[in-house]
């Protein structure tokens, strides 16, 4: 919502500014006030170009464009991934759809798996990462899964379960395992001091990034591709970015803390030792600044726990409405982890994971189905050819990827029926990609992708996921200790115990997540 003290503080402030600036004699206080009229004027025309010129008299208003609502209905919204997908079912396989997004600014809907290809993938050096950080972090998320293995031994045993009879919020509780993980990988198992409780930690992150979720959030990430945030405007309330901002003061300075005392005990010595941690891995490259790592430290923490505790949530949310598909996922997972004993050894391990065909197959059709990035953003640095649809695209084009769409198109996938294209015959072998049916995988190592770009839950190219390893092993380490131990089922106000449909909302902020998941943990005894 746009906060309405910005809003008449800017209308009210620009003529007098006006006024002030063009008055005589010519002060240095003039010469900011003018700045200050030129940046005003810059962003209204800015706005009034995205909103009333661009969309009909661009070089691009001749495209296919998307049936949408009225564009007072979403003048602050950006279409979420159901939407694209509906764009995406309605139109032909080579094609670009045009739509718009906040303040009616243009967007390109890629659909065209050379140009879905070109953009993320042998031209995506226009849209390059820091290397640095990438070099650092890889040898870390890559291959540490002993940390997820801890982790998982975090979870309650059957005898101590989180609460057995009634219904958990499961988001809430896998943030928790997730964040034990996530700050063991920065920081290392000893190295966060005792005294510290972690939940306080989490508490600040959860602060912090309660205005992340929601379309206000997404309308904000859109915004900020027409004008610079730091602009007068806001659209999430100022006591959201006040709170935020005392949040983000509390991480910030216990990660300090925890940098100035792990730099501290480092000396040349320590320089031959393993590191097994992002934090130490960093100060030993000694190539970051200390505000280096602390982003490092901020981005790694909040990415990590976020992204594992949304995937595993979105598996049990389809497990806890199949109990046959957990049954049978349960009993893969005790045949193949040892019993837990009591020895605290790592009972979780990494290596058990290859040889699991149901929990791969599950993992991967929640990532299908469910990808927590929903739709991604790209911006053409100059003006560039896209090869699959034959389309210029004007410097500064913003084209919208969605992982969402594409993962349960049958253009993508075998199986359902093709729509637009010139086959209506639904694919018998295959089950229907618009559903959750993780069989597709134990019939077909690729699950029926029909494309190269048909899986990308973890993005493609130079700028995909650099923790696509750690967070899968992550996901599945979790699962199978779950499930392991305990029974999902569904907590439901509606008929039979069907979830109704407001209980399964999805909600597209940062991540797409279920808007709120109440799920029945029940200890499932004998292992
Ligand atoms: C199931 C879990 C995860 C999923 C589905 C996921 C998905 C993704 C996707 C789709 C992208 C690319 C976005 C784009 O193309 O615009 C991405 C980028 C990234 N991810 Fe993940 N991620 C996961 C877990 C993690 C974890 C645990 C970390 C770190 C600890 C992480 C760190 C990053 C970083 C740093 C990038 C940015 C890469 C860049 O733009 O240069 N991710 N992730």
């Amino acid at each position: 919502m746009f906060d309405s003290v910005q809003f008449i503080l800017l209308a009210t402030t620009t003529p007098i500014l006006v006024n002030i600036a063009f008055r005589q004699p010519y002060s240095w206080l003039n010469a900011i006030l003018l700045a200050h009229c030129f940046a005003i004027l810059a962003s209204l025309c800015a706005i009034v170009n995205a909103m009333f010129v661009q969309p009909f008299f661009g070089s691009l208003c001749n495209l296919p464009t998307a049936e949408q609502e009225a564009i007072w209905t979403r003048l602050l919204k950006e279409p979420t991934g159901d939407e694209l997908a509906k764009f995406h079912a309605h139109a032909s396989t080579s094609q670009i759809i045009r739509y718009f997004g906040v303040l009616n600014s243009e967007r390109l809907f890629l659909m065209d798996p050379k140009d879905i290809r070109q953009v993320m993938d042998s031209e995506a050096y226009e849209f390059g990462r820091s290397y640095l950080i990438c070099r650092l972090l890889s040898p870390i998320l890559g291959k540490n899964s002993l940390v997820v293995s801890d982790g998982a031994d975090h979870i309650p045993h059957s005898s101590g379960s989180p609460s057995p009879n009634s219904a958990i919020e499961v988001l809430k509780m896998f943030e928790e395992t997730a964040f034990q993980i996530a700050s063991t990988v920065f920081f290392g198992s000893t190295g966060v001091d005792d005294n510290f409780a972690l939940e306080d930690l989490l508490k600040e992150f959860r602060d912090a990034f309660s205005i992340s979720s929601g379309s206000a959030a997404q309308a904000e990430m859109a915004w900020e591709t027409i004008l610079p945030s730091h602009l007068f405007f806001g659209l999430i309330s100022v006591d959201d970015i006040r709170k935020t901002e005392q949040s983000m003061k509390g991480i910030k300075s216990f990660c300090r803390k925890q940098i100035a005392q792990r730099k501290s005990e480092y000396t040349p010595a320590s320089r031959i030792l393993p590191e097994r941690n992002i934090l130490d891995t960093a100060i030993k490259s000694e190539q970051l600044s200390d505000d280096e790592i602390l982003d490092l430290c901020t981005t790694s923490l909040a990415t990590g726990y976020k992204t594992i505790s949304v995937a595993l949530t979105w598996a049990v949310y389809h497990l806890s409405t199949r109990p046959g598909v957990q049954a049978l996922l349960r009993s893969e997972v005790r045949a193949s982890f040892p019993a837990p004993d009591q020895t605290g050894a790592p009972h979780f391990t990494s290596d058990l994971l290859q040889n699991m065909p149901i929990l791969t197959a599950i993992c991967n059709e929640t990532l299908r189905f469910s990808p927590l990035v929903a739709l991604t953003y790209r911006e053409a640095r100059t003006d560039t050819l896209l090869s699959g649809s034959n389309q210029i695209v004007p410097r500064g084009t913003i084209l919208a990827i969605s992982p969402w769409a594409i993962q349960r198109s049958p253009i993508y996938w075998a199986g359902g029926a093709m729509s637009g294209g010139s086959s209506t015959t639904p694919h018998k072998a295959s089950p229907d990609p618009s559903i959750w049916d993780m069989s597709r995988w134990l019939t077909d190592k690729k699950g029926g992708a029909r494309m190269q770009c048909s899986f990308i839950p973890f993005g493609r190219g130079p700028r995909c996921c650099i923790a696509e390893g750690f967070a899968r092993d992550g996901m599945m380490i979790l699962l199978a200790a779950l499930v392991g131990r305990f029974d999902f089922s569904f907590q439901s106000s509606g008929r039979d115990n069907n979830p109704k449909p407001e209980e399964l909302r999805v909600s597209f902020g940062m991540v797409a997540k279920p808007a709120k998941l109440m799920v029945r943990a029940q200890p499932v005894f004998g292992w």
